[in-house]
């Protein structure tokens, strides 16, 4: 607890760099997810501060800087690669996203002893342009697809990729963003590592086709949207459809 303490993050401010436990800011929260996290600001180098880590682990600085590297390195590529099935540049999607402000969370679920009074973590789908997420071999993360939760299997070595609200709004909805939300269970503890990667809050995001599905948003008011009102699935992205 101590140590937990000694790196918490702010309560007040959403998304924070530290240890926590809650997701939206703390005035507006009214349902708790049963989950803990530690968040790393990464990029821009600007603002990563290795000495804001851990270091009980003696190369977890580096493990965490190396990881980063390779996580924008596929985040790059998969934004490339969703850009040209599109029939744009590769480039495209990622010049919309501008500079990448990525953060890696990890979390850790504590066994419930009642499960299905809580969640792990609640309905939502992420703000920013791609998530890439691992976890151990316990079963908890629930995706939404057609009308249904389906549970994701852990993949030993497997790397998920989430897509994010921003990359359903460049590609005015042709790429939907993953709605889901993590289950607890009694047994046993679960851990998943998400690398997000986000545009700068002072960034104007808006689709790339013609006619706009969504309203032109700056992403700094959407994640403002999104931790006061609380995201309930996809509504944040939903507001911003435009009525024809
Ligand atoms: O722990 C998980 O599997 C999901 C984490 C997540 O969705 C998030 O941090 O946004
Ligand atoms: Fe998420």
């Amino acid at each position: 607890m101590e140590q937990k303490l000694k790196y918490s993050c702010d309560p007040n401010s959403p998304a924070s760099e530290g240890y926590g436990s809650r997701m939206l800011v703390a005035d507006n929260d009214s349902v708790l997810d049963w989950r803990d996290y530690f968040d790393h600001h990464t990029l821009p180098l600007s603002r990563r501060n290795p000495a804001k880590w851990p270091h009980y682990q003696p190369n977890y600085r580096e493990v965490v800087a190396e990881y980063s590297d390779q996580m924008t390195f596929l985040a790059q590529r998969l934004l490339g690669l969703i850009s040209e099935s599109l029939g744009l540049p590769s480039s495209c999607i990622e010049e919309a996203v501008g500079e990448f402000y990525q953060n890696i969370t990890v979390s850790y679920y504590p066994p419930c002893p009642q499960p299905d009074l809580t969640l792990g973590l609640q309905s939502h789908s992420d703000m920013g342009a791609v998530t890439l997420l691992i976890q151990d071999n316990v079963e908890g993360l629930r995706v939404f697809k057609d009308g249904e939760w389906i549970t994701v299997r852990p993949l030993r070595d497997g790397i998920l990729v989430l897509l994010a609200d921003q990359t359903e709004i460049i590609t005015n909805g042709k790429y939907r963003s993953c709605q889901h939300r993590a289950l607890t269970n009694a047994e046993r503890a679960r851990l998943s590592v998400a690398t997000f990667h986000d545009p700068a809050k002072t960034r104007k995001v808006f689709p790339a086709f013609e006619p706009p599905i969504y309203h032109e948003v700056m992403y700094g008011d959407y994640v403002s949207s999104w931790y006061t009102k609380g995201p309930e699935g996809k509504r944040i992205i939903d507001a911003l459809l435009i009525k024809y």
